[in-house]
């Protein structure tokens, strides 16, 4: 099926599900349709009195030359009162709709997001932050003018076509049946604006949500622009995206006022030319009063009003229906398949884990992990090391049930990890990854995270045990000073101290680290190394390891080479062997001796070790 036509299949389907966001706000609907009803049948009875007022007291006063003031003074007031009252019930019946429609977007984005937060991590793989972005803002909005003016306008012009039929049939009941052959006409022309015009308006939204995903990987990657001088590469890029969504809002607004605008004036003018004709034909036969071609000649043109709001509104329906199917396009994407929080937790004293020929291909081509069989027992320390892509991290993104692997299986106390509940399986297990993501908030809430059970107590003893306590009180405000975003006030080993106090916190019975690459001083190093071994004290511990020097005092280190475990045993056992962990052990030793970090260990030493 073609995008186009799948815009235009799945309109009616997403215009039903959008209404049935409406349902519990129906009250307030139903109540701005009350007052638009009776706003619009009070404007629509002041043609009937004008009619009034010229055929049965103006035109016979002037005859008889004795006008009837009194009465016309009272048709005027009557007319000015109708006017005043049918403006403020005009004005009341907009708020209830703004208030209805606000709920309704309050309502999408609140859904939205609490979907979001419970897909697979593989749907943001797929789905860039800035898209992601922009369905939860942009298209929730656009969806706003559905109710805010497409559907009252929808409504009041239906209503008011069906009056003016009334008024036309009571005023020549013929005229009214001859301008019947307007309707199929004008429906006929909306319906060709419609088809040419979804996939215009899906290209407008689909280069605004470009441009969004340009601005905001540009933001985050602002150092880096500036620091490889990418400024003018990223500018084309964003000019690019922007001169293709002006191409396409271009196409929009030409088809606005290309087809439907003339279209509906000419009809307007083929209708008055019938009217005429229609009039000038009857009174051979008989003498028409002033007043109704007046009547007949307002009604007209309030006839064609609808229909010329009704194409405004078009566009407005196009676009609200075009972000209403993106957005629904997210909702419908599937959730993590959640065990249910309600399910017996099972009882883990131990924590120990095992890996029982387990394979994980992210795309059904390349395997990430292929048949991979290991033991982690409780309380011991597993390394694993292995060249970049080799599949370390994918161990963890299973752990965590990030990914879903394809065969095997995974035990923790020799019970199936699958069977364990969501809340269970992330207390269970503590994840420090390797650049730690510091919210917006307080250093306090970076610890405790909003979690009830972790008071002010717990947030300093976790902070003192892997000794982040050292900076925090150095700060003028101490457990309250604000980072800023992502942590831009901290420096890297101070994010990562923060991170081991956010673990230690929630006391994790397993520790899954991926441990950072990143250059930090000597100084942090030290009170990064001591606060590891004081977080992963009498846990079971995984850590990915990038510096061999981190994990000699490992009890197992897995040695990884293309999804597999190519190697396994102690540092010392390994480095006793030819392979992979020794060649990467020498290829660091070289490195560190390359940088002047060679003091730890000479030439000499290192092949007194290796020896
Ligand atoms: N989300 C993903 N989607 C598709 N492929 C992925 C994804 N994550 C990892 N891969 C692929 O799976 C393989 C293993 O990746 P993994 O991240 O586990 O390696 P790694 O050893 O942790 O690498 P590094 O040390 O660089 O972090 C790689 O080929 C990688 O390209």
């Amino acid at each position: 099926m073609t995008k186009e036509t799948m815009t235009q299949d799945s309109q009616p389907s997403s215009f039903k599900r959008l209404l049935g966001y409406a349902s519990p706000h129906k009250l307030l609907f139903f109540k701005a349709m009350g007052l638009l009803l009776v706003a619009t049948a009070a404007e629509m009875t002041i043609p009937w009195l004008m009619k009034i007022m010229l055929d049965d007291v103006i035109v016979p006063g002037l005859a008889s030359g004795n006008q009837d003031w009194k009465v016309l003074g009272f048709l005027c007031a009557m007319m000015l009162a109708l006017y005043a009252f049918s403006s403020s019930l005009q004005y009341l019946q907009e708020l209830s709709f703004q208030q209805g429609a606000l709920s309704v977007v309050n309502d999408i984005r609140r859904k939205l997001f609490g979907h979001l937060l419970k897909l697979p991590i593989g749907f943001f793989d797929k789905m860039p932050v800035g898209k992601v972005v922009s369905r939860v803002t942009n298209d929730t909005e656009a969806m706003r003018d559905l109710f805010v003016s497409v559907v009252p306008t929808i409504f009041q012009g239906s209503f008011r076509i069906l009056g003016i039929f009334i008024a036309i049939a009571l005023l020549d009941f013929h005229l009214m049946l001859l301008s019947l052959i307007l309707i199929p006409i004008l429906v006929s022309v909306m319906q060709l604006y419609r088809r040419l015009s979804a996939p215009i308006f899906d290209g407008v939204r689909e280069h605004l949500s470009d441009i969004n995903t340009h601005i905001s990987e540009s933001l985050q990657g602002m150092r880096l622009i500036q620091a490889f001088n990418q400024q003018g590469h990223n500018r084309e890029i964003f000019e690019q995206s922007n001169e293709a969504w002006r191409h396409f809002r271009r196409k929009s607004v030409g088809m606005d006022s290309l087809l439907l605008a003339p279209f509906t004036r000419v009809l307007a003018l083929f209708a008055t030319v019938m009217v005429v004709g229609w009039f000038g034909r009857a009174s051979w036969t008989s003498v028409v009063e002033i007043g109704t071609i007046y009547a007949f000649i307002n009604y007209l043109e309030r006839f064609f009003e609808p229909f010329r709001q009704l194409s405004m509104e078009l566009s407005k329906l196009q676009v609200s229906m075009v972000s209403s199917e993106r957005v629904f396009e997210v909702l419908d994407e599937t959730p993590e398949q959640e065990m249910e929080s309600g399910k017996d937790a099972h009882v883990i004293s131990q924590g120990s884990l095992a890996f029982r020929n387990v394979s994980l291909s992210y795309d059904g081509k390349h395997q990430a992990l292929d048949d991979i069989s290991f033991d982690a027992p409780a309380g011991k320390f597993t390394a694993i090391v292995g060249h970049s892509g080799s599949g370390k991290s994918s161990i963890i993104n299973l752990l965590m049930r990030f990914y879903q692997h394809q065969k095997g299986e995974m035990l923790i106390d020799g019970q199936l990890l699958s069977e364990l509940p969501d809340h269970q399986l992330r207390e269970i297990f503590g994840l420090v990854l390797q650049e730690p993501f510091i919210f917006s908030g307080s250093l306090k809430d970076n610890i405790d995270l909003a979690n009830p059970d972790i008071g002010s107590d717990k947030v300093i003893d976790a902070a003192e045990q892997v000794q982040a306590s050292r900076f925090i009180e150095r700060l003028s405000d101490g457990y309250d000073h604000q980072p800023g975003y992502s942590g831009q006030s901290l420096s890297i080993g101070e994010r990562q101290l923060l991170a081991f106090a956010r673990t230690m916190a929630h006391d994790p019975r397993i520790l899954l680290l991926d441990e950072a690459t990143a250059n930090i001083d000597s100084e942090t190093e030290t009170l990064i190394k001591q606060a590891l071994l004081n977080l992963r004290h009498g846990r079971t511990t995984i850590a990915i390891a990038h510096r061999l020097s981190t994990i000699r005092d490992a009890d197992q280190i897995l040695v990884m080479e293309q999804g597999k475990v190519v190697q396994r045993g102690t540092h010392d056992e390994l480095i006793a062997q030819p392979g992979h962990y020794l060649d990467l052990y020498l290829a660091q030793k070289m490195e560190e001796e390359i940088r002047g970090e060679g003091h730890r260990a000479s030439d000499s030493d290192l092949q007194a070790e290796v020896a």
